[in-house]
């Protein structure tokens, strides 16, 4: 058996094959299990040979399948309730297991759907994150969604929050209009940091005080990554004078970026990752209890772990830290601030403004590779829809960008202006779960995943052995067309690893912990739930088997696979971990 002979290569040293077809009484903390065994062929390693070995764990392997006995087993402190969202839950329902869509949907805040209504529309509709971004609006707006949402998530919805930082870049502060303005060929510009009344014409006020420290006369001037372009004619203390040579718009708060000689250009002056607003924006994050922190213009690995530790020291709840890939130096540094970081935004927009637009694309699918080698989710970001801030239909490119993306196996497709202030916020949101299931299925039906040669990624055996547990696990599923992956799981590693392999049934994630259920919000095929759970894996199985049986969502015959990261607290401290087949009695 593949399987067993994988395992058995990967630590021979310590395991014992039997035969295939020989039945091992199976024991779970001690209690023999009255499950009815259809076949069995498995791997086990005694504890005598533990001993003997040196070795800590005890690793239980077992392929086969068994048909739960419901009633069987005392089914005393079995009762309690399970936590599955409002969506998935209707979802599954109306579509059955493979009916759940895999890739997450994440939406930005804003004064277009902020009311407690439209929020819960949102979430009717599949949010699964939403995004403040605290460049825009009021500490007080920003605390109010988190707690409109909080309020949904108390009234059964999943929606988890993540804030977005302002991170250190050059915008446009104000351009003498509340809207845009166009720059004409030739006109020529004045460039300031200083606040000038509405009545100066042609004047841009930029957003930091040194913006124009190493900025030479003949550099361009670029506005949201070629929108319109200046030439600097003239330098006048810190101002800048610039004649237009590409003529365009100009929109409230856009992006200024500096070239020479087709070279993006950095000043002298060294903005930091996190400035003192960011910081103060993460306090305020902490203090509400939000899931991801999305860091901007994130140059290297320090910052990330930089905040990762602050943050360990902050609260028993640890928000998860998502690196924005958005500038040169983070694609530069791609491998170091994605193991360093929780996941990453592949934010569009900025990236859009330093490098050559072709090369996004490319830039894109690089970025999702690494991420799925190293499991880190990875959230597609900027412009899916852009269209539909203002119609109600996408354009057909639109929907083959987010087919991409969804093909690509990116975790999460995200919704920027579209949902924040655009008309059809909704409809947008539609239009990404349509787009991702459909091409999810096809995907399914074409047999299209590549398996991916998944890296070591963890060094310590017995995360090795999780590793390859959730490999087999997920291959295991896939061959046998079994209906869904159950896994029990104390923080969502486990979980996280499966999603890393995606395989074709959902995986349902079962978990105690609030903040590791929020966490796999992001992640590409799973369904958190949140239950209690006990050191008796046979008694977490029955239970919840039997509470989703009685919602009436799973039904005999059923085949779910079974794997757990729960290491019971019994006195040997043995791990116990095991793949089973339960086919639902
Ligand atoms: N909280 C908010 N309040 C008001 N407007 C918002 C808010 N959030 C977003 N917007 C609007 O939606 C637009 C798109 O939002 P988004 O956060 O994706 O982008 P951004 O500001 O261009 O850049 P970045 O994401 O790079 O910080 C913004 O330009 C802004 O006009
Ligand atoms: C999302 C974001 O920050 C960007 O696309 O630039
Ligand atoms: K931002
Ligand atoms: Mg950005």
């Amino acid at each position: 058996m593949a399987l067993a002979g994988e395992y058995a290569a990967m630590c021979n040293q310590t395991l014992i094959m039997t035969k295939p077809g020989v039945t091992l009484k199976k024991t779970v903390s001690g209690a023999p299990v009255p499950s009815k065994r259809v076949c069995f062929s498995a791997l086990k390693l005694k504890n005598y040979h533990k001993a003997r070995l040196g070795v800590k764990a005890v690793t239980q392997i077992e392929v086969g399948s068994t048909t739960t006995t419901e009633g069987s087993r005392d089914l005393k402190g079995l009762e309690g309730t399970l936590e599955l969202d409002l969506v998935s839950e209707g979802e599954l329902r109306k579509k059955g297991f493979m009916g759940l869509r895999k890739t997450k949907l994440v939406c930005t805040i804003g004064p277009a759907c902020c009311s407690l209504e439209e929020l819960e529309r949102l979430a009717l509709e599949g949010m699964n994150v939403a995004r403040l971004n605290m460049c825009h609006n009021t500490r007080e707006w920003h605390l109010d969604v988190v707690r409109k949402i909080k309020k949904l998530n108390d009234k059964g919805y999943c929606v988890a929050v993540m804030i977005d930082t302002e991170g250190s870049q050059i915008n446009v502060v104000d351009h003498g209009a509340p809207s845009s303005v166009k720059a004409e060929d030739g006109s020529i510009w004045h460039f300031t940091a200083e606040k000038f009344d509405g009545s100066r014409p042609l004047t841009v006020q930029a957003s930091r005080e040194g913006f124009s420290e190493g900025i030479e006369i003949g550099d361009e001037v670029v506005i949201d990554g070629g929108m319109a372009t200046f030439e600097v004619v003239e330098k006048i203390g810190n101002d800048l004078r610039c004649k237009c040579t590409d003529s365009g718009l100009l929109l409230p708060r856009a992006k200024l970026s500096f070239w020479r000689a087709g070279k993006l250009v950095r000043g002298n002056y060294e903005l930091p990752t996190l400035s003192a607003k960011d910081w103060s924006d993460i306090e305020f994050g902490v203090s509400e209890g939000v899931d991801f922190i999305a860091v901007s213009f994130v140059k290297d690995a320090e910052a990330i772990r930089h905040l990762k530790s602050h943050l360990s020291t902050k609260s028993a709840k640890l928000a998860k830290v998502l690196a924005k890939i958005e500038c040169v130096e983070s694609l530069q540094k791609l491998q170091e601030i994605v193991e360093a970081s929780d996941g990453v935004m592949i934010a569009r927009g900025d990236l859009g403004v330093e490098i050559p637009l072709e090369q996004i694309p490319s830039m894109q699918e690089k970025i999702i590779e690494v991420c799925r080698h190293l499991n880190k989710p990875a959230i597609v970001a900027s412009q899916l829809l852009e269209s539909m801030i203002q119609y109600p239909t996408p354009t057909r490119a639109e929907v083959a960008d987010v087919s991409e993306a969804v093909r690509q196996y990116a975790d999460a497709v995200m919704l920027s202006g579209e949902s924040a202030v655009g008309s059809y916020g909704q409809k947008a949101l539609s239009v990404l779960r349509t787009t991702s299931s459909r091409m999810e299925s096809w995907g399914r039906e074409e047999s299209m995943q590549a398996h991916l040669n998944q890296s070591k990624l963890r060094l310590s055996l017995s995360d090795r052995i999780a590793e390859q547990i959730c490999n087999c696990a997920a291959e295991m599923a896939n061959n046998l067309g079994l209906d869904a992956i159950f896994v029990y799981t104390r923080h969502g590693e486990m979980a996280s690893l499966l999603s890393g392999n995606r395989p074709n049934p959902p995986i349902f994630a079962f978990t105690s912990d609030r903040g590791a259920r929020m966490a796999l919000s992001l992640q590409w095929g799973v369904t958190p739930l949140l239950i209690d759970l006990s050191d008796d894996m046979e008694a977490n199985t029955e239970k919840t088997i039997s509470l989703i049986k009685t919602k009436g969502l799973i039904k005999e015959g059923d085949t779910v696979l079974v794997i757990s990261d729960i290491i019971p607290s019994c006195a040997t401290q043995t791990l116990f971990q095991s793949i089973q087949v339960k086919t639902v009695a």
